[in-house]
């Protein structure tokens, strides 16, 4: 892992005329759950289009470690799982490098199994809050044998005899701590109930269904969802396709909007709606971005995305479409240093406690390279600059964080002066194909 490497710094220059037809890798959210979910059903499961970036492969790694066999076979992952309740006790610490994802999501897998199982992680997923999931287990029956100060990795955790089902409203909007509730639930005798008020990524619900797991949801009077998982069912091994990520999709996007004379096409890209929050906003920014072949893949909406160069505006993006593009905000941040005026962007809280602060990462470096920005407690506001013109000469830390590395080379892409990252080591936890893919639609990266 990157940690133990010698940092890797680039520095991406002013591109104009982007061109050409790409396809990005699976998606992350739906490559963790195939495995986990592969892992854990009876008999045989086929995937393809898995992302193979470092995070999951752990989450890989993991569930090989509690019994599942997983192996490559041409263009597809073949995984046999152990079938429900059936995980094996670990024999070595689960080291999930640098992914919340893997880390949450498999803590609420094993954290009611009757086994102990330790956590660990990178420097930064050390720093990040797994209170938010020790919480609800511990109400599960789950002893937390080792937790860091403010319940931080490494984190050790033995399960109860017999769990007892919940009823959880999630405090946060969080994907990950929905999950790891359901994932918990799985092994629970009786009903588990998460209560969403604010909806987020739905993959858990849809993909647990699609595995045979009896799960409902209603959504109340107030809008909050009610998401019922009966435990100690059945999952059957599954056929699955894994459609690209669109939060890797939206580099090469916003790259194609901020460089002037450029058209690309982004093929195969999943539009679950809990995920188009950033193509959202930047459409009412005056991007055009065209919607090509819509359709149905692997239970999911996918489409190809054709993405030429456009004058953007400023806009105000309303705080309750975060969670659909919570992931976004780096690159979104990059797209309205170009746009006429400003782009405030609330309720951002959530980003304090991704890979890195992401709110005063981004902040950092905007104003390293010029662009005028306001950072309060939960918000940030861009004052762009179409065109570019004076911006760039600065370097940006990334503090292991990808996104914050892939956004900031794409700033560079259409400022005045060149843009310097300190690392792009960890651009492998999502998108290992980031920097050849976008050179081959001419950016000029080094
Ligand atoms: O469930 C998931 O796959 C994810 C949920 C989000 O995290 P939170 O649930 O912490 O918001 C997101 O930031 C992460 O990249 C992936
Ligand atoms: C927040 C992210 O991932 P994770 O929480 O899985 O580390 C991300 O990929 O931007």
């Amino acid at each position: 892992m990157s940690e133990s490497q010698q940092p890797r710094p680039a520095t991406s220059h002013r591109s104009d005329g982007l061109t050409g037809t790409v396809r990005v890798p699976g998606d992350k959210s739906i490559s963790h759950r195939a495995f986990l979910f592969a892992g854990l059903a009876a008999g045989q499961s086929r995937i393809t289009g898995l992302l193979e970036g470092e995070d999951v492969l752990r989450t890989g790694e993991a569930m090989r470690a509690m019994g599942a066999a997983i192996r490559r076979e041409g263009d597809a992952w073949i995984v046999d799982g152990v079938g429900n309740g059936c995980l094996l006790e670990p024999d070595h610490d689960l080291d999930f490098g640098n992914a919340g994802t893997g880390s949450r999501l498999t803590m609420g897998l094993v954290g009611i199994y009757d086994m102990k199982v330790r956590f660990v992680g990178d420097a930064s997923l050390s720093r990040r809050p797994m209170a938010r999931v020790l919480e609800p287990l511990r109400q599960m029956g789950t002893q937390v044998l080792e937790a860091q100060e403010g319940g931080r990795l490494p984190i050790t955790l033995r399960g109860p005899r017999h769990a007892a089902p919940i009823t959880y409203r999630v405090p946060v909007p969080s994907a990950q701590v929905k999950s790891a509730v359901l994932l918990a639930g799985l092994n629970t005798q009786g009903i588990t109930t998460v209560i969403e008020p604010v909806m987020t990524r739905d993959h858990t619900e849809k993909m647990l269904a699609g595995f045979g797991a009896a799960i409902e949801v209603e959504t109340d009077a107030e809008g909050a969802r009610h998401i019922r998982l009966q435990g100690q069912g059945k999952l059957m091994g599954q056929v699955l396709e894994v459609p690209g990520d669109p939060s890797s999709a939206a580099f090469p996007l916003v790259a194609a909007l901020i460089a002037p004379g450029s058209e690309i096409v982004i093929e195969n890209v999943l539009l679950n709606p809990t995920r188009t929050g950033l193509i959202e906003t930047l459409v009412e920014m005056g991007a055009d971005i065209e919607v090509m072949n819509p359709r149905m893949a692997g239970g999911e909406e996918v489409a190809d995305l054709r993405v030429r160069s456009s004058d953007l505006k400023g806009v105000e993006v309303p705080a309750e479409r975060a969670p659909s593009m919570i992931d976004e905000y780096p690159v979104l941040a990059i797209a309205a240093s170009f746009a006429e005026g400003e782009t405030r962007m609330p309720g951002l809280s959530e980003l304090r406690v991704k890979e890195s602060d992401r709110l005063a990462a981004v902040a950092a470096g905007l104003k390293a390279n010029g662009v005028e920005c306001t950072e309060g407690e939960d918000f940030l506001v861009v004052r762009g600059v179409p065109g570019g013109r004076g911006l760039g000469g600065g370097k940006v830390e990334t503090h292991l964080d990808h996104r914050i590395a892939m956004s900031f080379l794409v700033l560079g892409l259409a400022t005045e002066k060149p843009v310097t990252v300190d690392d792009t080591s960890m651009i492998a936890t999502s998108f290992p194909e980031f920097l050849p893919l976008m050179q081959s639609l001419g950016a000029d990266i080094q």
